[in-house]
């Protein structure tokens, strides 16, 4: 992926931000050494974002797609109260045996169900309201997913979307992924029913609130 912020900027922001808890340090490493593609990963600047914006909200109804080796989850897990419920679709069931090696050493991977299938799918058979989302599995499903846990979001509740700059394609569209990420970004824009706020931290992170 392509660093959209100046390097050194970008280094100087991973610096001045509290370090992930030891065991998600691990992770990453282990993700590196055993799973292709460990640039899929969220990351810290990400990672202590969601955990930062999951402690200040309290979600006790939350849904990940695309948990991959579980570093986010486990992020947002990490603000959660005690009683909350994280569920999380992937795909992939190597990732998913990877992760759940982590859940269990955490103390707070009981608060994470993982359910194996296409999110679109698992979507159908979730019922809301939702506190908390954050949506970063295949580009391509972007608006389909965004539409969906719209609906299922509780007013006041938050939808938090990665890579909605990806890699700066979205300023000049080329393909249908990158149509779809324009789209959805112009629509959550425009939407009443929601306000957001668009960071450029790393590939670009949409947090958008329900209003009503
Ligand atoms: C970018 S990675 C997720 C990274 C993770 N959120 C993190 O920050 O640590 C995207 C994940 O979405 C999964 N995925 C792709 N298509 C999916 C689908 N249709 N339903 C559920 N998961 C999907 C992939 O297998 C991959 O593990």
């Amino acid at each position: 992926m392509e660093y959209l912020v100046n390097e050194a900027v970008e280094d100087y922001a991973f610096l001045n931000t509290s370090e992930e808890p030891p065991l998600l340090t691990e992770l990453i490493s282990a993700t590196n050494e055993t799973m292709g593609w460990p640039q899929k990963l969220s990351g810290r600047l990400v990672g202590r974002t969601l955990k930062m914006l999951s402690a200040i909200h309290q979600p006790k109804r939350a849904l990940e797609i695309g948990m991959f080796t579980g570093y986010s989850a486990l992020s947002i897990a990490e603000g959660m109260p005690a009683d909350g419920k994280l569920i999380c679709c992937e795909t992939n069931p190597r990732a998913i045996e990877f992760a759940k090696t982590f859940f269990e050493r955490s103390e707070h991977g009981n608060k994470i169900d993982v359910i194996f299938g296409k999110a679109l799918d698992t979507l159908e058979t979730i019922d809301g309201p939702l506190d908390f989302t954050f949506i970063d599995a295949d580009k391509r499903s972007y608006l389909d997913y965004y539409l969906k846990v719209k609906e299922l979001t509780r007013p006041g509740g938050l939808i938090i979307l990665d890579n909605v700059l990806w890699s700066g394609k979205v300023l000049q569209p080329e393909s249908e992924i990158d149509d779809t990420l324009v789209e959805t970004n112009r629509l959550i824009a425009d939407d009443p029913d929601m306000e957001n706020v668009f960071l450029t931290v790393r590939d670009g992170l949409n947090i958008v609130r329900k209003i009503r």
